[in-house]
């Protein structure tokens, strides 16, 4: 099966200015409609910033939110529900990002939850593993990995709506990628994984992301793997020389 690749840019707590952010969007907007139309692309704004995403980015390029609440509406002070996200025009959500997990605390269980609020407002989901460097030493990596996966692999209910972003820890902001063998084994792990649990059906559909100092230098190695379906991009989403990745994945660069 071929998957549409798909490209995160998530741009974490940044940038500090709305004119950053204005002038960001302009340089997104000159991407090619041609190369949009090969992948899926999506910008994970703070959540201050989706409304002047989804006014001013170019159709093409669709717009996400980093988090969502595991609660439906309610009082829940600081929160906001997926319900809400989708009537703010977002089509995905991250889920269990590691900042999420170990700055604020958050639980697979919590993933979990979150990952079944998502796809019940109709939202695709992002759902975000990767080992610590301690893990990955200890030959731990396939087995961390599959503990956090695995507890939501039986609530996933649109497999072209479920994405797995392996995102190695030691990698997130430090300028260390993973090299494309440590990243095809654990994605082949994972899919394998999948297999195993769910079929080879969903094994073919799921889309498995990697993240973690992607550059516009080391993406083309990277997405030559056959497992790697993207990349969730952090650092790099926030320049205009972001669209050199999309560009590569897309393969018109
Ligand atoms: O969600 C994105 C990842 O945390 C990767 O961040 P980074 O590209 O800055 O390493």
């Amino acid at each position: 099966m071929v998957r549409r690749p798909i490209i995160g840019g998530n741009w974490k707590c940044n940038p500090e200015k709305l004119e950053t952010v204005q002038s960001l969007v302009g340089a997104f907007n000159e991407i090619e409609s041609a190369c949009l139309g090969k992948l899926d692309l999506v910008i994970f704004p703070c959540a201050l910033h989706i409304t002047t995403l989804k006014s001013s980015l170019q159709d093409g390029i669709a717009v996400g939110a980093q988090n969502a609440s595991k609660t439906q509406c309610g009082a829940f002070t600081g929160e906001w529900s997926a319900s809400m996200a989708r009537e703010m025009g977002c089509s995905w959500v991250v889920v269990g990002h590691s900042e999420r997990r170990h700055i604020f605390g958050e639980t697979i269980e919590d993933s979990v939850t979150k990952a079944e609020r998502i796809q019940e407002a109709g939202l695709g989901v992002i759902f975000c593993i990767g080992e610590l460097l301690e893990e990955r030493e200890a030959g731990r990596t396939v087995d961390v990995c599959t503990a956090q996966l695995g507890p939501v692999l039986s609530k996933v209910t649109d497999w072209t709506k479920f994405v797995i972003a392996y995102e190695p820890v030691w990698a997130i902001g430090t300028g260390v990628v993973a090299t494309k063998e440590q990243a095809q084994e654990a994605h082949q792990a994972m899919r394998d994984f999948v297999r195993e649990r769910c079929g080879g059906e969903a094994a073919e559909a799921v889309r498995i992301q990697y993240g973690g100092s992607v550059t516009p230098e080391n993406s083309g190695s990277l997405i030559s793997q056959p497992d790697i379906d993207g990349f969730l991009v952090g650092g790099a989403s926030l320049k205009p020389s972001f669209n050199q990745i999309v560009e590569t994945v897309a393969g018109v660069a």
